[in-house]
């Protein structure tokens, strides 16, 4: 028996159904130009556009987050041959997601349900999957997908039964390693409220506040996690040279981050010492509450009397999760404490972590920013960057485990809560000599633990 399909007017009022805006945008403009005559229609046709390119113009922020992702899904849909009848019946069909029925010989093509597309560079296609299909056969169809859909890779999730979502990645952003910019000589010209980091994929620089912030940044080793505690160290060299900003380190690995001795605050890479200085940045927090209730201050202002307190954690997981009982012990005594109250005292912690698991990452909520390299796992990434970010577009353990690829990684955007392609710049070891040469001062305090 021949495959046999639906009558084309069967199909033409199935689709109208399914896509009422296509039928009701027309029919409003005949109504109006028959109500209302051309020229006004014409008018009100100008004042649309004219107001949508206000919008873009005057507040650029907003029209990406709400406009842009609206006119790009449009776009992907509509003009993009991809997800047009024919070509994504082909390529279905030629990546086996088709069913014909072997009764009637009717060919059931995966119906998209709707397409998302957060960001320039990713879009998400949510499709209906079909009876007898499962989610593995869509994702051991995922590599031949991205061949037919023109993209560089797709993921696979499921949403709800029955429904599925392909993250539909179309290029890399990042090509070229990003250079930091020069260290700012006067503490003056730094702004701890708008910290560089480096790009984003919109090709916009990528920033952070970091006064009364903490970050998280987690990746599997050789993803680049110190990238952005580079970033923020160099923002802060001239403050620390001045007094203004003290740099706690804790270093379990006592790699890379030993550079920062000479200028550390306190330094710690023992299971003892590490304690000694996540307890005494706890202390120190407490004197500062003292000292902000003394002056009848509310809010901490950054001073030589009151300066920025920075607690960098180069393994987060080996101190609060599998390191050594009175390791993790002592310091998830006022970790806790610390990450929930130092910010208004201006205490701020910088984490990284290699794998991040619920028990690792001590009350996610409470980093501002949080950072997702490139991950092991799947599971990684709505448990750094929260529920369903991997399903936005945060792919982050597919970005490929190649030199090429480290510091490129994931952040959400704070307004619109959603996912966006990052990459930090990279200090370099003269980058990172120069750093330390700057913020190097007469430290006559040094209350280094571990030395
Ligand atoms: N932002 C970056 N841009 C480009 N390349 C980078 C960047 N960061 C790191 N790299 C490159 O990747 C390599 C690995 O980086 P690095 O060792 O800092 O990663 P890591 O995540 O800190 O690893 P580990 O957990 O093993 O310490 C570096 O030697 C460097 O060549």
């Amino acid at each position: 028996m021949g495959k046999r399909t639906q009558g084309w007017e069967w199909r033409v009022a199935g689709w109208a159904a399914r896509h009422p805006g296509f039928v009701a945008a027309p029919a409003a403009v005949a109504t109006t130009m028959a109500q209302l005559g051309p020229v006004t229609t014409g008018g009100v046709a100008a004042g649309v556009l004219a107001a949508g390119v206000g919008w873009y113009r005057g507040h650029p922020d907003s029209w990406a987050a709400v406009a842009a992702p609206q006119l790009r899904a449009l776009r992907r849909r509509w003009l993009s041959r991809a997800y047009l009848g024919r070509w994504w019946s082909r390529v279905t069909e030629e990546c086996g997601l088709v069913t014909v029925n072997r009764r009637t010989g009717f060919v059931n093509v995966p119906r998209i349900v709707r397409i998302r597309s957060h960001s320039p560079s990713t879009e998400t296609v949510y499709v209906r999957l079909l009876l007898g299909q499962t989610v593995k056969l869509w994702e051991e169809a995922a590599e031949a997908l991205a061949v037919g859909l023109n993209a560089e890779r797709v993921g696979v999730e499921r949403v709800r039964s029955q429904v599925i979502a392909l993250i539909v990645q179309r290029s890399e952003p990042f090509t070229e390693v990003i250079v930091p910019p020069e260290i700012a000589a006067d503490a003056d010209a730094t702004s701890l409220a708008n910290v560089y980091l480096g790009e984003t994929e919109h090709d916009t620089d990528w920033s952070a506040p970091l006064i009364g912030q903490h970050w998280l940044v987690s990746g599997a080793t050789g993803s680049g996690k110190n990238s952005v505690t580079w970033m923020a160290l160099r923002a802060c060299a001239p403050l620390i040279r001045d007094g203004l900003v003290r740099v706690h380190v804790v270093n379990p690995k006592g790699t890379e981050l030993n550079a920062l001795r000479p200028v550390s605050y306190r330094y710690a890479e023992t299971d003892r010492d590490i304690v000694e200085v996540v307890a005494g940045f706890w202390e120190t927090m407490q004197a500062r509450k003292k000292t902000l209730a003394e002056q009848g201050r509310r809010t901490f202002e950054l001073s030589r009397e009151t300066p920025l307190d920075l607690l960098l954690i180069d393994e987060l997981g080996a101190v609060t999760g599998y390191g050594d009982r009175s390791l993790t012990k002592g310091v998830q005594s006022v970790l806790p404490l610390i990450l929930s109250q130092a910010r208004a005292l201006g205490g701020s912690v910088i984490g990284a972590l290699q794998e991040p698991t619920k028990d690792v990452i001590p009350q996610r909520d409470l980093f501002s920013l949080r950072v997702c390299l490139r991950a092991t796992s799947a599971g990684h990434v709505d448990m750094v960057l929260g529920d369903d970010m991997r399903r936005r577009g945060a792919l982050a353990d597919e970005i490929p485990n190649v030199a090429d690829s480290a510091g490129i990684g994931f952040v959400v955007k704070q307004r619109s809560r959603t996912p966006m392609r990052v990459r930090a710049a990279y200090c370099d070891d003269s980058d990172i000599a120069e750093l330390v040469r700057v913020a190097g001062w007469p430290h006559t305090e040094l209350t280094t633990a571990g030395r």
